[in-house]
């Protein structure tokens, strides 16, 4: 039996952009995904506690049987864990070992689907677990690597290098198109995260900027427009001018709110955090719901967001050089 962990993440810059090949500015947070893997005899069993489908929590055999403690659709539960069973397939292929059977258990502290990165901590700490199970030791780069082929699977044929790389190495992350790096020497940004209780569905809010993108020069220039600004925000990032990062991070929120990935509630938490002096605040992620970052080391922004209506958690989130581990 292996537990390894691997951490979520915020966008300081470049979410949705970074899908058409401009750079971001994903950072790990000390939010992780743990997953433990155990070699059976033949086929996939899933725990995920954290997995609601309707209020149901899921037990889930991946075999094609039927799933008795739960009474919900088998599409749905299929939908829910196609995650756990494309990282499942990557380490069978990573070990040579196409027959091998895992039971799989899950658990986190990232809220799912709410801009955090938690599918792709998930599918990096289940690809090194369950390669490690099989003796197999992988490079952080090549579960990275491996975890892309996964979102990208799983999020109908769009994704970036961005989450899965980040989580994989942790720190502060640099990806345009299949160009990924670490910057060194970031060790700490104040981060405060704002948490509206809700969620988005990455899949779908990244076809709506795609199918935006194709059909007005605005959503095409505004992806350039991102670009410019993360470039801007990567120049700016090793002097420590947070007041000048913060003016980025706001534009940074504008333009994704001009590709439609904002919400009356992620709006609201940032006009809050905005209001209580923080440096910036923006939407982290997909978009749609779910959760913002604020740049602020006071308790102001945090204060402020505590009273915020619409929003159900704030917390700070230390950035996290380490990337996927075992436990
Ligand atoms: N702890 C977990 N247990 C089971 N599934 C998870 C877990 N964390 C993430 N997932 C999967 O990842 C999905 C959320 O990924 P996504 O929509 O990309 O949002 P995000 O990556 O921002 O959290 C969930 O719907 C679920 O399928
Ligand atoms: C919108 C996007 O740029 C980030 C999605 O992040 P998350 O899954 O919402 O945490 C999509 C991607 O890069 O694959
Ligand atoms: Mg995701």
């Amino acid at each position: 039996m292996v537990t390894s962990s691997a951490p979520g993440k915020v966008y300081l810059f470049g979410e949705h952009a970074v899908v058409y090949g401009e750079p971001a500015v994903p950072c790990a947070i000390e939010r992780r995904v743990h997953v433990t893997a155990t070699e059976i005899d033949e086929g996939l069993r899933i725990h995920a506690n954290d997995l609601q489908l309707d209020g149901f929590t899921v037990e889930y055999s991946g075999d094609g049987e039927s799933h008795p403690d739960v009474d919900v659709a088998e599409s749905l539960v299929e939908a829910g864990m196609g995650y756990v069973n494309e990282a499942v397939a990557q380490a069978r292929d990573a070990a040579d070992a196409p027959e091998a059977g895992f039971e799989i258990s899950v658990e986190g502290d990232i809220p799912l689907g709410a801009g955090l990165g938690s599918s792709a901590a998930l599918v990096v700490a289940a690809i090194d677990a369950a390669t490690r199970e099989l003796g197999v030791e992988l490079s952080a780069i090549e579960i990275a690597d491996r975890a892309y082929q996964v979102e990208h699977a799983v999020q109908d044929g769009q994704a970036s290098r961005a989450d899965t790389f980040c989580s994989a190495m942790g720190g502060a992350v640099r990806v345009e198109g299949d160009d990924c790096r670490r910057l060194e020497g970031i060790d700490t940004l104040p981060f405060v995260i704002g948490y509206d209780g809700g969620a988005g569905d990455t899949g779908a809010l990244v076809a709506g900027v795609r199918d935006l993108r194709g059909k007005y020069d605005f959503a095409a220039d505004t992806v350039t427009a991102i670009g410019d600004i993360v470039r801007e925000g990567e120049s700016v990032l090793g002097t420590g001018d947070h007041e000048r990062l913060g003016e980025l991070m706001d534009f940074n929120h504008g333009l994704l709110s001009a590709l439609g990935v904002s919400s009356r509630t992620l709006d609201s938490m940032v006009w809050a955090a905005r209001d209580a002096d923080a440096h910036g605040a923006k939407l982290t992620g997909a978009g749609g719901g779910g959760c913002i970052v604020v740049l602020d080391e006071t308790d102001d922004a945090l204060t402020a967001l505590k009273y915020t209506p619409g929003c159900e958690d704030v917390f700070r989130a230390e950035l996290d050089t380490d990337g996927v581990r075992k436990e």
